[in-house]
This record gives structure tokens, C-alpha cells and sequence, in this order.
């Protein structure tokens, strides 16, 4: 009997962020392994037209949560939405919902965030120090409260090469930046927001770092952890491979490059990719909520979730994957056959911009403009290059993140723990990880149907003829208009023809004699 399934019975859970991606597959996990939990409560904001109630119908509705209505069939009864919006004061928690939160919450698990690497500072503080802060006013005031489980991420400390599993202050006290924002214009936030951040490259990873520090400042009487996941990506095993539902970091990537929008990149090709697929934060998140309740360490534990230092993959490797799926389970109606040229250099990949992006972007707009359409390539193409090189700090770095808290938690944790919530990233095959993710981006992201593939196979041939009928062109055309201008081109092609022409008379008469 797996120990973290049993303790999870009976519980009341509160969790931030269910509707993002990682709390979806933290919800499911629950669900599926402790079916006789009490309640999950879950803070959700209505959104895109959707009251809460249709967006949990929707979520439930989904193949995700297929197996959980197998093992758990009254699941609708044991999830309660709250309406909460976590840039409002109390989260704006009508008195009665928050007074059955405060009474009956056993356990907490803060995913809530925004992930956004260009969101204004004013916006990334509200929700990712802010709202921290609140949530921890409102655990101390939870009598019931056995852990409060905190969603960091290991890039919090992305200045650092190597990082401990400790909390590493920022120069500025979160307490100040939340209370000058309240006064300073958003003029001057932007303009004093570089300074702030200094050597982190967006606001996002800045504020997760001060939301750690909240996090320890105003959390010292509770029972905390912090997970720090790297780079999150499709489930690996649970509840079934390939899993994935947004487009950040690289899905979004697997979609520009299998759809042939993106076929170069300035990546590092040997910096380690530090993938870690959703389903392990999950087990590794709960591992950590039952360690935290059950054991009570003194301190704040942090745990890092990472791939890097026990089972390292590197870019050209990941890159080498992901184009040798594409083989087998190519995306429909592609704009280029995929491709994927990795460079270091600045210069060269302004020019791979310039000639593997935009130019064929601006000569497919010069095409649907002649054929009465409306252009597009080469805005989704800017667009496109933009988030590349949001991107581009964290594909040319490698980092080192010690895990001897994560390691501990393993060794914790009886057998039947460790297969239930297995985290050990050491049994990961990449190469079949990357086979199952492209799979699940072309299924789940894209909603493309396997039996379209012999079609988009043959939608590829065409289009390596195209291109290598454009590249013959393109050579003919630059040869001619040399050959007219340079007496060097016209020697150059004189020696090739003369050669041509020796080479063949000595075959001819090689082989006249051999008769
Ligand atoms: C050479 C070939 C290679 C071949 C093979 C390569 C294989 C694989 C390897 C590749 C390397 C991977 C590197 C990963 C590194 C990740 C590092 C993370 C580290 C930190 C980890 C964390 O702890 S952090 C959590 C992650 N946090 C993010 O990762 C957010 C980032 N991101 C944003 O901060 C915003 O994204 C940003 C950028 C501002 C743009 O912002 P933006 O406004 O311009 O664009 P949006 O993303 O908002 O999208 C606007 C609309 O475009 C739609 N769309 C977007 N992409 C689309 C697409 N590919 N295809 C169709 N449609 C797409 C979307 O659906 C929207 O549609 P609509 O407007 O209708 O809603
Ligand atoms: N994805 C990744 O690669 C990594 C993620 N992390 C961390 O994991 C956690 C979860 O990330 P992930 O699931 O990927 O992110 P998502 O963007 O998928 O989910 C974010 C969640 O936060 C909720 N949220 C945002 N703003 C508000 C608000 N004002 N009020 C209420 N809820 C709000 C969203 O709700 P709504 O659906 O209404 O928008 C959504 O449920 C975050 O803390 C992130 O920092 C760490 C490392 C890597």
C-alpha cells in the first residue's frame, strides 16, 4: 500500500493554478491515487467567456481525466471551484467560501503564477510575490494546515552556475518592491525594472526569486516546501505518454520546427537541456507534501526537480530527436520541410534569420499577395523570432543544480512509494521521451489525426522538390549573371567543362579497350 496514496485520504487540499498545466496533472494524480480524498478546492477565476463551472466541466471532460473517472466516479463531487482572482485583495473570496478554506484546509499547493517572460513587473510581482505573500496570511490562519507545497522554478537563481537547494537573497527586500509599486508609475517601473532585475534576463525569473524569499521571510511558522522544476515538458509515463496542453517553452518550439517555420536556432549544442516532464514535478510535489506533513523538517526544504545532473541530455541531441520523429509522424499542411541548424555565432544566425526565416516568409507573402490574399507569413514569422530570442538565455547556458534534498526525499519513500511516485529521472529514455512528446504535441496540441500522416508525408516530398527546383534555379540564374560579368567565372566554368569533357573521353576509351 503505497504510504503517500493513504496519507492524501481523507484530506482537504487547496491548489492554486489547477487550470494551468501543471496543476491539471497535479489534480488528476490525486484524484487517481487517493480516490477518498475529502475535496480539492481549487482557486479559478472565470476566463475567455467560461464561468468556473464550464471550465471544471471542460477540464474533467478531458482524456487527461479519463482514468480518474474510472477509479473515482463521484469526481465532480470532490472538486469544488472557489471564485478567486489572485490580483485582488483576499483573492476576492466571498466571506463564506474563505471562511470554509481557513476551517478545513489540510494542504496547500501554491502552482499559481505567471509564466510570462515579458510581463510588466508591476503584473509579475502582483502574482508571483503578492499573491504569495496573501496565501501565506491565509495558511497561518488555518488551524487544520499540515504543508503549504510552493511551485518555484530552478531558473529562480538563473544568474548562479551552480545552485544549492537554499534560498539565495535578492539585493532589493520583496516587502520594498511591493510597497514602492504602489506609488511609483508604470513609467518609472520600466524604467528602473533592468536595474531590478540586473543579472536575470526577465521579470518572470526575478519574481519567482522574490516570491521565495516571501516565501521564507513570512512562512516560518508553517510547514513549507519549495520545488523548483526546470524546463517543464509532456508527461513521461501518467497517465499516459506524451501529454501536453500549452505552448510554453518547447512545445511551442516542436510546433515552429515540425510545421517548418523555425529551422535554426542560436542554441548552445552541447549545453544540457534540463527537460523535466509534468508528470514527475507531480509525484516529486507530492512526495514533498506528504514528507513535509509527516516528518516536519525545521527548515524550509527546497527540492530541486531537475534532469540535468542524473540523466543530462544536450540541445543537438534533443534537436537530432525531435527531427528524427518528425520522420515517422510528420505535422500536416508544413510551410518547410523541418530542419534544425544550431549556431553559436550572432552574426550567422542573423543571417539564417534572415535567409531560412524571413526570406521565405517575404516571398510567401509576395505569393499570397499576387494570388488576392491577405499576407501573414512575415508578421508570424517576427512574432515568431521574438519568442526565440526570449528563449535564447536558457538553450546557451547549462546550469548545475545539487539535489541532495530530492535524493533524500527518494531514499524516503518505501518501494511501492517510489514506483507510485516515481521521480527518478534516471529511467528516462530521451529518445523515446522526444518520440512521445512530438507525438503528444501533434495529437493534443494540434489535433491532428494519425491517419492524415501518408498525406503529410507526401505534402513533404513535394516540398523538398520545390526546394531543391528553387535551389537548381537560384544557381543557374547567380552562374549566368557571373558568367556574363567575370572573366574569373568564365574561367572557372571553361576548366569545369574541359574537365568534364577529359574525364568522359578517358572513360569512353577505357572502356572500348576493356572490350
Ligand atoms: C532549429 C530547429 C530546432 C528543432 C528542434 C527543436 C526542439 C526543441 C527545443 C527547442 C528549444 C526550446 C527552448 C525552451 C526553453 C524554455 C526555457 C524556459 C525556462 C524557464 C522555465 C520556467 O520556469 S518558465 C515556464 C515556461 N514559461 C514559458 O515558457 C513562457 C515563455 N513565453 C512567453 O513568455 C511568451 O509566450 C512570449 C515569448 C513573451 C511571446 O509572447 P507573445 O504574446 O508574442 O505570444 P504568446 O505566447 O502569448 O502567443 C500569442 C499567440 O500565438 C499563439 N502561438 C504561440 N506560439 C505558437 C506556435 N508555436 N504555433 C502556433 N501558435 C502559437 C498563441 O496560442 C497565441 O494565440 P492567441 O493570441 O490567439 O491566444
Ligand atoms: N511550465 C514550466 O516550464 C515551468 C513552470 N514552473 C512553475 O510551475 C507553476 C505552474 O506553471 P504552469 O502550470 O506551467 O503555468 P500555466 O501558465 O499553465 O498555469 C498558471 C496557472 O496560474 C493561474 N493564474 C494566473 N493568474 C491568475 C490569477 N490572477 N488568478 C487566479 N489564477 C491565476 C492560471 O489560471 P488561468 O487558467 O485562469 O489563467 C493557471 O491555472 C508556476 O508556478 C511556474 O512558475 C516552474 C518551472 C517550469
Amino acid at each position: 500500500m503505497s504510504m503517500i496514496a493513504a496519507f492524501y485520504g481523507g484530506k482537504s487540499i487547496l491548489i492554486t493554478g489547477a487550470t494551468g498545466f501543471l496543476g491539471k496533472v497535479l489534480m488528476e494524480k490525486l484524484f487517481r491515487t487517493s480516490p477518498n480524498l475529502k475535496v480539492i478546492y481549487i482557486l479559478v477565476r472565470p476566463k475567455a467567456g467560461q464561468t468556473l463551472q464550464q471550465r471544471v466541466f471542460q477540464i474533467l471532460n478531458s482524456k487527461l481525466f479519463e482514468k480518474v473517472k474510472e477509479v473515482c466516479p463521484n469526481v465532480h463531487e470532490k472538486i469544488r471551484p472557489i471564485c478567486a482572482d489572485l490580483n485582488q485583495n483576499d483573492f476576492g473570496i466571498s466571506k463564506e467560501d474563505m471562511q470554509e478554506l481557513l476551517s478545513c484546509t489540510n494542504i496547500i499547493f501554491h502552482c499559481a503564477a505567471t509564466v510570462r517572460f515579458d510581463d510588466p513587473l508591476r503584473h509579475a510581482v502582483q502574482l508571483n510575490v503578492t499573491a504569495t505573500q496573501q496565501l501565506l496570511q491565509m495558511a497561518s490562519e488555518m488551524p487544520r494546515l499540515e504543508a503549504f507545497i510552493h511551485i518555484s522554478t530552478a531558473y529562480s537563481n538563473c544568474n548562479l552556475k551552480h545552485i544549492d537547494e537554499v534560498i539565495y537573497p535578492c539585493p532589493v527586500e520583496p516587502k520594498k518592491i511591493i510597497d514602492s509599486l504602489e506609488w511609483l508609475d508604470d513609467a518609472i517601473v520600466d524604467e528602473i525594472t533592468p536595474k531590478l532585475i540586473g543579472d536575470r534576463p526577465n521579470t518572470y525569473t526575478y519574481t519567482k526569486a522574490l516570491g521565495e524569499m516571501v516565501v521564507h521571510q513570512e512562512g516560518r511558522n508553517l510547514n513549507i516546501a519549495i520545488i523548483r522544476p526546470s524546463i517543464v515538458g509532456a508527461t513521461w509515463q501518467e497517465p499516459f505518454p506524451g501529454w501536453v496542453d500549452n505552448l510554453n517553452g518547447p512545445s511551442g518550439m516542436i510546433i515552429a520546427a515540425g510545421k517548418g517555420f523555425l529551422r535554426s536556432l542560436r542554441a548552445t549544442p552541447m549545453a544540457v537541456a534540463d527537460l523535466i516532464p509534468v508528470d514527475t514535478v507531480v509525484n516529486l510535489t507530492l512526495a514533498a507534501g506528504w514528507y513535509t506533513a509527516v516528518h516536519r523538517p525545521k527548515s524550509t526544504l527546497i527540492y530541486h526537480c531537475t534532469s540535468g545532473n542524473l540523466n543530462p541530455c544536450n540541445w543537438l541531441k534533443m534537436g537530432l530527436y525531435v527531427l528524427a520523429t518528425f520522420e515517422k509522424v510528420p505535422f500536416e499542411k508544413a510551410f518547410r520541410r523541418p530542419n534544425a541548424d544550431f549556431t553559436t555565432n550572432i552574426l550567422s544566425n542573423q543571417y539564417w534569420n534572415a535567409v531560412s526565416h524571413l526570406a521565405p516568409a517575404i516571398i510567401y507573402d509576395f505569393y499570397l499577395r499576387l494570388t488576392g490574399r491577405k499576407p501573414r507569413m512575415t508578421k508570424l514569422m517576427n512574432r515568431l523570432l521574438r519568442t526565440i530570442s526570449m528563449l535564447e538565455y536558457f538553450i546557451n547556458r547549462s546550469w548545475e543544480w545539487s539535489t541532495a534534498n530530492t535524493e533524500m526525499l527518494m531514499s524516503e519513500l518505501s518501494p511501492e512509494d517510489q514506483r507510485v511516485f516515481n521521480f527518478d529521472v534516471r529511467q528516462l529514455n530521451w529518445l523515446e521521451y522526444i518520440e512521445n512528446y512530438v507525438l503528444g504535441v501533434k495529437k493534443y496540441l494540434l489535433k491532428e489525426d494519425m491517419a492524415g500522416i501518408p498525406k503529410a508525408k507526401q505534402h513533404l516530398k513535394r516540398l523538398r522538390n520545390i526546394h531543391y527546383l528553387f535551389n537548381t534555379a537560384l544557381f543557374l540564374i547567380i552562374w549566368r549573371l557571373l558568367i556574363a560579368r567575370s572573366q574569373m567565372a568564365r574561367n572557372i566554368w571553361l576548366f569545369i567543362v574541359s574537365f568534364c569533357y577529359k574525364f568522359l573521353s578517358y572513360f569512353r576509351a577505357s572502356s572500348t579497350l576493356k572490350v
